[in-house]
């Protein structure tokens, strides 16, 4: 049985540090499980905000974070330095858990033009670098918890309504996102639901839409948020405004 969940908040603030303080507590059993944890972080507004929420959430300081691996579902094919990186928007959070232990090897960005010449050869490196920290026989680690951000077109890391999809496990490129800028590399929606536990992150009246539309039935290609489901649990964590079409 895949638990299903929608846990509504008051506003995006508090949405961000009800996720921050779920984040903290699944960290320290996944640990306390399996002696290591696998985090796939998002970008967008809410998500961002969240990474902020665990920085300064209290129960931070009993996290091994050491033992944490952090993970990207999706990053902008732009320069390692650009404002448009998710990994450099997280910098609050990494800075905060380098006090408490953080081991930079294992935060695992996704590769920049300053590295790479195009997004499928960033795409490439980080397939392989999932199936290098993969148990025997996957194509990655069992993430405990993958978070995601939705756009109001529904659009889940950077897998857009109606754009080529790919069947794959890994990263792929993607290098027409409606949403600038253009070149992104991102899970396949296979790997997306290879994670345990898969968190949907969605604040402001402008996702109620397809936050309502992503309830029913699954059209990947239409609404790939409808498509994502964890194998152990599925959790939608919103705000007031964006649930007033539930
Ligand atoms: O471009 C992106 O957008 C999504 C959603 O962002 P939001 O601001 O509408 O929440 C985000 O989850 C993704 O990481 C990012 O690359």
């Amino acid at each position: 049985m895949i638990a299903r969940q929608i846990v509504i908040h008051e506003d995006l603030a508090a949405t961000a540090h009800g996720i921050a303080a779920r984040l903290v507590t699944s960290i320290a059993d996944a640990i306390a499980a399996r002696g290591v944890a696998h985090v796939v972080l998002t970008g967008g507004s809410l998500g961002i905000a969240t990474l902020a929420a665990v920085a300064e959430n209290p129960a931070r300081v009993s996290v091994d974070w050491s033992k944490v691996h952090f993970w990207w579902g999706d990053e902008r094919f732009v320069p390692a330095d650009s404002a448009d990186r998710n990994a450099g928007q997280a910098e609050v959070l990494f800075a905060a858990l380098d006090q408490l232990g953080l081991d930079r090897e294992t935060v695992h960005a996704m590769g920049s033009t300053d590295q790479y010449d195009c997004a499928e050869d960033a795409a490439a490196a980080y397939t392989a670098l999932l199936a290098q920290e993969a148990p025997e026989g996957a194509a990655s680690p069992a993430f405990d918890v993958l978070m995601l951000g939705m756009g109001p077109d529904s659009h889940v890391a950077s897998l857009f309504p109606n754009h080529t999809r790919s069947a794959e496990l890994g990263a792929i490129a993607i290098h027409d996102s409606p949403k600038p800028p253009p070149h992104r590399v991102s899970l396949t929606m296979g790997t997306i639901n290879s994670a345990r536990e898969v968190w949907l992150l969605v604040a402001g009246a402008e996702k109620a839409p397809a936050l309502a539309a992503a309830q029913h039935e699954v059209n990947e290609a239409a609404v790939p948020a409808s498509a994502v489901q964890g194998t152990q649990a599925t959790r939608w964590l919103v705000d007031r405004a964006a649930a007033t079409l539930l």
